[in-house]
């Protein structure tokens, strides 16, 4: 277990620059605290992790988007050979927009780095992921790379688990067996579980991987995530947690004063 944090703070030269041009001749254009956050952390992690000739894995969420963004800007600019492979649906999509070469894990299994966002961190860097329904392909990419660097604004750096996202760990099951692993964990485990319901579709939400979701909310926050993990993925049935339990190599949060903190 990592017993050691330390965190930094970056002043991105590049991207203060280039935030004072954009202010300075668009005033009027207001960018959400968040949206900024999230921004300034993925523009430093992709200018910080990713260098020509990279295999890079494509997260999944709203974070992602602005990293996409600056690895197509880099390309453009420095005329970077990378390669991306994508961890869901919206990064594929993402990918094919930007005009970036688009890869898979039977061309590339190898990866140098992976970027994606995470719902929650702790201090020992376990996180929270699968919020958006995209855990699945996010644990199997990142597994591939020498480094799973997060990216976040900073209302996800927290201290445990549970601190400040209340929407639950996802665990994505076999269709067919959501009842039976709901009712197991509900024997074993202190809180809530719930299927996850989609919003503008009658029913469940269903994965990239034609899946369920089930939200384990209200949990006991001293819990060993390690072993919590091993227990869940022996349940028959369940496929992946969204613990993503000693994976990330550092996370880049985007702080309200404009800054970029680093934790490692
Ligand atoms: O399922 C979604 C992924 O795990 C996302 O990376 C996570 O939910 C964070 O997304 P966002 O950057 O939108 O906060």
């Amino acid at each position: 277990m990592r017993v050691s944090v330390r965190s930094m703070i970056l002043k991105p030269r590049r991207l203060v620059s280039s935030f004072s041009r954009i202010f300075s001749t668009h005033s009027k254009i207001e960018m959400s605290n968040l949206e900024e956050a999230k921004k300034l952390a993925a523009y430093a992690a992709i200018d910080n992790h990713v260098q020509s000739g990279n295999v890079v894995g494509i997260g999944s969420g709203s974070t992602v988007v602005y990293a996409v963004e600056r690895l197509a800007q880099r390309v453009q600019t420095e005329k970077l050979k990378i390669s991306c492979v994508p961890t869901s649906f919206q990064a594929r999509q993402l990918i094919i927009k930007h005009n970036l070469k688009l890869s898979d894990l039977d061309i590339t299994p190898s990866l140098n780095v992976c970027i994606d966002g995470a719902d929650e961190v702790d201090s020992n860097l376990n996180l929270i992921k699968g919020g958006g329904g995209c855990l699945l392909q996010e644990k199997i990419v990142a597994s591939c790379a020498k480094q799973l660097i997060i990216i976040a604004d900073f209302t996800k750096n927290s201290c445990k688990l549970g601190d400040q996202y209340k929407k639950g760990i996802p665990i994505e099951v076999v269709p067919t067996a959501y009842v039976p692993i709901k009712r197991k964990l509900e024997s074993r485990f202190t809180g809530e579980i719930d299927l996850r319901m989609a919003i503008n579709k009658a029913g469940p939400v269903v994965t990239d991987n034609g899946n369920f979701i089930l939200d384990w909310k209200n949990f006991d926050q001293t819990l060993n995530w390690e072993n919590v993990n091993q227990q869940l993925i022996s349940i028959p049935g369940v496929l992946c947690t969204g613990l993503f339990v000693n994976m990330a190599k550092k996370a880049y949060y985007g702080m309200a004063d404009g800054l970029v903190k680093v934790q490692e």
